[in-house]
């Protein structure tokens, strides 16, 4: 299997980096500058055996496609360059369900690229973790089970363990719907309101997250693992989360770069339309969408969520 990850931001570098270990391996970026260390990914020094490249052509010529996109920007991405996608392996790695089209990553591609194979990788991993060698488990679905193994065992190496599942569905909803509930578990760390709370907030949130999880077919044991309960619990407890961070500077009233990828606040948004759509309540998602919006103050959202009818667990 020949390898090339399309994007080459933190998380697509640090995948280079690891399966660089089992042999050589293509990163495509539109800026490729930088040379031998990615900014986005400060202290890390690409091994020889990653042949970083700005020709897409050349990167597309690997069977196997790993799409290290923001989930935002995957649809046009696939569009733009189905020609030279269609037919391939190609592997998500977004955490994120596409605001226009309210739809996750292998939906995109399957619509713009009908005759590749479409997986996930997803699951708790910060792109520091795997590109130190740090030991990382992760969920690679694919709908096929035959070209799931196979891309589990080619991906796999020492300290980067995949579980295999064919539930693509429940994998990149688990992922993309935890960074939503990152953003409230650090908005309420941010504002001070302490760890009982954000407990209370991780719990409700994940009650969402299955609910909306099982209205769309997922699996409900696909989202109580790496990928769904797994990533919300890394996500929601680490200051190295960009989600969370996101939501510590809600909380607390501080500044924070608009350049860093927050998935979370667009899923936010696309959530509340889905659940909407699907007449399914989802009070922490609107908040969040609304939080990250800057359309209601900290104080009220609390107060919001906190006085709605009394109901049964
Ligand atoms: N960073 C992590 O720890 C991590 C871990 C797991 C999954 N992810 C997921 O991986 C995805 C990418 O995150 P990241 O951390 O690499 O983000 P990042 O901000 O570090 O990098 C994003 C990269 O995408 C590139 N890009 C954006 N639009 C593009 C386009 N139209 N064409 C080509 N390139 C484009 C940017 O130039 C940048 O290099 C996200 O969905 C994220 O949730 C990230
Ligand atoms: O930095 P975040 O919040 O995008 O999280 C990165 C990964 O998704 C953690 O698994």
């Amino acid at each position: 299997m020949s390898i090339a990850v399309l994007g080459a931001g933190a998380f697509g570098s640090a995948l280079a980096v690891a399966l660089a270990t089992r042999g050589p391996v293509t990163l495509w970026g539109r800026s490729t500058g930088w040379g031998r260390e990615n900014p986005r990914l400060p202290g890390v020094t690409l091994p020889d055996a990653v042949t970083v490249t700005g020709d897409l052509p050349q990167a597309t010529r690997a069977d196997t496609l790993l799409l290290a996109l923001p989930a935002q920007k995957l649809g046009a991405f696939l569009a733009d360059h189905a020609a030279h996608l269609d037919g391939k392996t190609l592997v998500s790695t977004a955490k994120g369900i596409d605001l226009t089209r309210l739809t996750g990553p292998s939906r995109l591609i399957a619509s713009a690229c009908p005759a590749a194979t479409v997986a996930v990788l997803t699951g708790p991993s910060f792109a520091a973790d795997i590109a130190r060698g740090l030991p990382t488990a992760l969920t690679l679905a694919c709908a096929d089970p035959g070209r799931g193994k196979a891309l589990q065992h080619a991906l796999s190496t020492p300290v980067l363990r995949l579980y295999r599942s064919s539930d693509v569905t429940g994998a990149e909803l688990g992922g993309a719907l935890k960074n939503v509930i990152a953003i409230a578990a650090g908005t309420v760390m941010g504002a001070g309101l302490g760890d009982s709370a954000r407990a209370a907030i991780i719990t409700r949130g994940f009650a969402e997250m299955t609910r909306l999880s099982a209205r769309l077919g997922a699996r409900p044991e696909t989202l109580t693992g790496l990928s769904g309960l797994g990533d919300l619990m890394l996500t929601c407890s680490s200051v190295q989360s960009r989600n969370f961070r996101f939501g510590h500077a809600i909380g607390s009233g501080s500044d924070f770069d608009s350049g860093t990828t927050v998935e979370g606040a667009a899923t936010a948004r696309a959530v509340t339309r889905l659940a909407a759509e699907l007449d399914e309540e989802l009070p922490i998602a609107a908040m969040v969408a609304r939080l990250a919006q800057g359309a209601v103050s900290v104080e009220n959202a609390m107060e919001h969520l906190m006085n709605r009818p009394l109901k049964e667990e």
